[in-house]
């Protein structure tokens, strides 16, 4: 599901809440536009806060096919994408959909990693339980049956 989580309107408490909920975000800016990076920096930060690092995440630079017009430098958009540990791609939606798919399969990709990876973590949960009785018992018996040798 996709959704638009913030605006350069939107209230900061909305955009936790938001961020609370997500599963994968795509941070967007156009190279021509130093707000929307700035925006882009903004929202990283809050996503850190609320979230933490290793959440699924890609940053996306677009109207890359405006050269003349870029105002923001390619190394500003690595760095950003070093501080939210993901990767960066630099597209032009009005090029045609191929950067765009390549994003979308990659926070795809990240999001279902996630997710096996949480179901996996329930697994190893579940089987502890018993295993901690069991590991319980065994040391009952253990401790009777040494206090019967002693
Ligand atoms: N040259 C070029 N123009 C683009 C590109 N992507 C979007 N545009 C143009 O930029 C303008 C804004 O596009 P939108 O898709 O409305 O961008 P937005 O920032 O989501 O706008 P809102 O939904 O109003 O926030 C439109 O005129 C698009 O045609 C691109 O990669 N290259």
């Amino acid at each position: 599901m996709q959704y638009k989580i913030s605006n350069l309107n939107a209230p900061p408490e909305t955009v936790e809440k938001n961020f609370k909920w997500g599963d994968g975000f795509v941070f967007m800016y156009s190279i021509t536009d130093k707000e929307s990076f700035q925006e882009a920096c903004k929202l990283k930060d809050i996503l850190l806060k609320v979230r933490g690092q290793g959440v699924p995440a890609v940053l996306v630079a677009n109207k890359c096919d405006l050269i003349t017009a870029r105002n923001v430098t390619e190394d500003n958009g690595l760095s950003l994408a070093e501080q939210l540990d993901c990767p960066k791609y630099e597209i032009s939606v009005a090029d045609g959909m191929s950067g765009v798919s390549e994003v979308m399969d990659e926070i795809i990709i990240q999001t279902k990693r996630e997710f096996v990876k949480s179901l996996s973590m329930l697994n190893v949960e579940q089987t502890e339980k018993p295993r901690s009785k069991l590991f319980k018992v065994l040391k009952k018996r253990i401790g009777r049956s040494h206090s019967d040798t002693v």
